[in-house]
């Protein structure tokens, strides 16, 4: 795709999800640069095709999410983008405030024709999010049965996607089921019409295959506003037939020590830290300690100086939900998570100083912190390691290969093979 303005303008909810859906959108042949917060318009963002803006909202009191998210879009808009993609969690993270509802209603109030129904498709197949009869799955597990209900900031205890959106709006939240996706983009497209007709503004849609998203995404394409999970974006793509237009990926990336640091206490996290540990060293950032005056990110630097020279180091506060409700306990659940990702985002600073240049950051809210105190405000997106996690290059602040993963995505063993994808 040639023409001079990005065709998508997304603004996603955490850095993770926004590489989530960086990485989707150049695996489809996209040229995507990925920002960290809000680009002003002297930043230099030519030559692609999508601009995928970082924002650290999913969590912060809903009337600062919406703020943020509108000078946001309306950065996008001027910089000529034709569609406006909301990215939220395949997992609806959110509370029973926001953010997810709030944000859309401000969007859609200055974006959306007034009338229109906005698509609502968390559902993202490829990383085993389905939604069926608007109940969210994630892998053969209901939402709400998931390790998603143990999350540090945003439990799930719902599994319902329309009752969890209508919670958080005053707006009508209506459904299309997956017989309507399986008729096909006429099919789906009268659906909306007709919610809209009945004064329906968002439409949850059933989402069970990446053809149901190729589906909806022909039948979105020419919605101002699009909201979902990265599999809609992939549905968009496909839609708009692009494929192996030049991407950034051969750009060359940075190498040298490498180290993971993780602030997701999210199963999979778990996993891909048990599997690492098996071969190479870790050390454990233990936020009750910190709060105690324990100077936990020199020890960790000391860790680090140590063991950088044989290979890929790891530095975690990432525990079980036990100890997390612990540490809850003890400070509560803000100043826990903000004295940890005040040491882990102090860590990264310490690791680049001593060489680090490939770094994986496991965690939205972790990376945003980490990503913020490095001071990078721009991304080219390379490749995908596995879906939904893209290495990138970074194009200010230090000149790093960076990985941002979600908490639940990713290999068990990707703290130990990303590096080798990074060539
Ligand atoms: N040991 C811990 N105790 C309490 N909170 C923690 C601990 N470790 C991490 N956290 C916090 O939990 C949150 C995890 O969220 P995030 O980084 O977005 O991970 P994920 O991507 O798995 O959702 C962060 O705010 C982090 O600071
Ligand atoms: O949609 C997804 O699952 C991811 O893109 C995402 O947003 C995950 O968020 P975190 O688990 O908080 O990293």
């Amino acid at each position: 795709m040639n023409t001079d303005a990005p065709w998508l303008g997304v603004i996603a909810d955490d850095f993770t999800g926004a590489s989530d859906v960086a990485g989707t959108l150049a695996g489809a042949g996209m040229r995507v640069v990925q920002t960290f917060g809000i680009p002003d318009s002297l930043m230099q963002l030519d030559n692609v095709d999508c601009i995928v803006v970082s924002l650290k909202t999913r969590s912060v009191p809903a009337a600062e999410a919406v703020k943020e998210s509108l000078v946001a879009a309306r950065a996008l808009r001027s910089r000529g983008v034709q569609q406006l993609y909301f990215k939220y969690c395949s997992t609806f993270d959110s509370t029973p405030e926001g953010n997810i509802g709030p944000v859309a209603d401000a969007l859609r109030k200055e974006f959306v024709p007034a009338g229109q129904v906005t698509v609502v498709a968390p559902g993202t197949p490829a990383l085993q999010r389905t939604v069926y009869n608007g109940v969210l799955f994630a892998g053969t597990d209901l939402l709400q049965e998931s390790s998603m209900r143990n999350h540090p900031l945003t439990p799930m205890t719902d599994s319902s996607v329309p009752r969890l959106l209508q919670a958080q709006t005053r707006n009508v939240v209506g459904h299309i089921g997956y017989s309507v996706l399986e008729a096909g983009t006429s099919a789906v497209q009268s659906r909306l019409r007709s919610l809209s007709d009945k004064g329906v503004h968002y439409a949850v849609i059933d989402t069970l295959t990446d053809r149901h998203l190729a589906v909806l995404g022909a039948a979105a394409l020419q919605h101002p506003l699009v909201t979902g999970g990265s599999g809609l974006v992939g549905g968009l793509a496909v839609a708009l037939g692009l494929r192996d237009t030049p991407d950034s990926r051969r750009d060359a990336r940075p190498s040298g020590p490498a180290a993971v640091i993780a602030g997701s206490c999210s199963e999979m996290t778990n996993v891909q830290i048990d599997t690492f540990r098996q071969s190479r060293p870790c050390f454990l950032v233990d936020p009750v300690a910190a709060a105690e005056g324990r100077d936990v990110v020199g020890e960790a630097l000391l860790f680090a100086r140590e063991n950088l020279a044989d290979g890929p180091i790891l530095i975690h506060s990432t525990t079980t939900p036990q100890e997390v409700s612990r540490a809850q306990e003890e400070l509560g659940q803000a100043r826990a998570a903000q004295i940890t990702e005040d040491s882990l985002s102090a860590i990264a600073e310490g690791l680049v100083a001593l060489g680090v240049r490939q770094l994986i950051v496991a965690g939205g809210e972790t990376s945003g912190a980490v990503v913020r105190r490095l001071g990078i405000t721009t991304a080219r997106v390379g490749k995908e390691v596995s879906p939904g996690v893209p290495w990138l290059t970074t194009k200010t602040g230090p000149g790093l290969a960076i990985l941002l993963k979600s908490g639940n995505l990713g290999t068990r063993t990707l703290f130990l093979d990303a590096w080798e994808h990074n060539r």
